[in-house]
């Protein structure tokens, strides 16, 4: 029996896959890679493709594809991909339909056979998806996030490196709010090495930049016909390395707000602390009114699609 942390990717699709690739070549722990019984096969595929991959790049994790939930029992990580990406023309919100039984019941899953894993929630639209994980499972909010903030922040880091034609290595910046096209890019928290972003980048450039981020998924899906998945799988490990290894680590993400920023009964990104215990605190950083104000817009979408999966019974 392996002592290796073991990490459960619930769907084995295009960011399960890069998932799965990325914690293996980091030796994160031992990783299923689980799908829906129709999918079996395809999982076991994927995980003995990138098992023959270790013996290429050296890496010692084990990954096994299964569609038994028994085989996910004990993870210290939970990654849920698990659900229909869009198509081109359609709102993240358009996937709460289909999205919202799937995750109902990857919540009795987890609350059956991972009782005490860390779990990030990836499949759209997120914040209600994280929510209804969150109110299914009943696990405490330390350990259950959503992971939006640290893609979104990339992409406004590499629009913004591009424009001031820096480094990637020197832009620091944080997106936060909902998962959806009002999100808020904090300007005034952004930084190209401690130099305020607006010294370098001229204010109609920056407003443009702002723009592209709220849709830079949106730009993906109509290039790909679907969603983005290299950025979103690093983004996601990047949450789990920093609970797997203690990093405390300050990272954007969708948290479950009890009065921080004013909001109470709502996932929404936030800059936390993810360490070893999971979410470890919760930063309230200053905003100015403006940001105030495009947060407390992006709260009121989040809080509609939540609505809609709070008034939906279950099947
Ligand atoms: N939060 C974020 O920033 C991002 C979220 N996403 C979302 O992530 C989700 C997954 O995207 P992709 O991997 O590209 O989709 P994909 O279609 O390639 O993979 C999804 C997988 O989930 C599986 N699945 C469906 N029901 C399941 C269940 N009950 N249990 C286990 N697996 C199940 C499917 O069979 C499929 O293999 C989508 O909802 C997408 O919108 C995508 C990019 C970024
Ligand atoms: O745009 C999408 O549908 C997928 C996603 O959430 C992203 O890439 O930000």
């Amino acid at each position: 029996m392996s002592t290796r942390k073991k990490i459960a990717l619930i769907g084995a699709g295009n960011i399960g896959g890069e998932l799965a690739a990325l914690c293996a070549r980091k030796e994160l722990g031992d990783i299923v890679l689980f799908d829906i019984p129709a999918k079996a096969d395809f999982a076991k595929g994927k995980a003995l493709d990138l098992e023959q991959n270790s013996s290429v790049i050296g890496y010692d994790a084990k990954i096994t594809g299964s569609s038994d939930w028994k085989d996910c029992a004990g993870a210290d990580v939970v990654i849920i991909t698990a659900g229909i990406p869009r198509k081109p023309g359609q709102s993240r919100d358009d996937l709460v339909a289909t999205n919202l039984p799937i995750i109902r019941s990857v919540a009795a899953g987890v609350k059956e056979h991972c009782p005490d894993a860390f779990v990030i929630v990836i499949s759209n639209p997120l914040d209600a998806m994280v929510y209804e994980l969150k109110r299914a499972t009943g696990l405490p909010r330390e350990r259950v996030v959503g992971m939006a903030g640290v893609l979104d922040s990339a992409r406004f880091q590499l629009f913004l490196a591009r424009e001031a034609n820096v480094s990637i290595k020197d832009v620091r910046a944080m997106v936060l709010g909902g998962h959806g096209d009002d999100m808020v890019p904090v300007l005034s928290a952004t930084t190209i090495n401690g130099v305020a972003a607006t010294e370098l980048i001229a204010r109609e450039k920056l407003d443009a930049i702002i723009a592209r981020t709220r849709t830079g998924g949106g730009e993906i899906v109509k290039l790909m016909g679907t969603s983005a998945y290299y950025a979103p799988a690093s983004a996601a490990v990047a949450m789990a390395e920093a609970f797997l290894l203690d990093q405390k680590r300050l990272l954007p993400s969708a948290v479950y707000l009890d009065g921080e920023y004013g909001y109470k009964d709502l996932f929404m990104g936030v800059p936390v602390i993810i360490g070893g215990r999971g979410v470890e605190k919760i930063l309230e950083i200053k905003l100015t009114d403006d940001e105030k104000a495009m947060l407390a817009k992006s709260a009121k979408s989040v809080q509609g699609i939540t609505d809609v999966v709070k008034a939906t019974p279950a099947a």
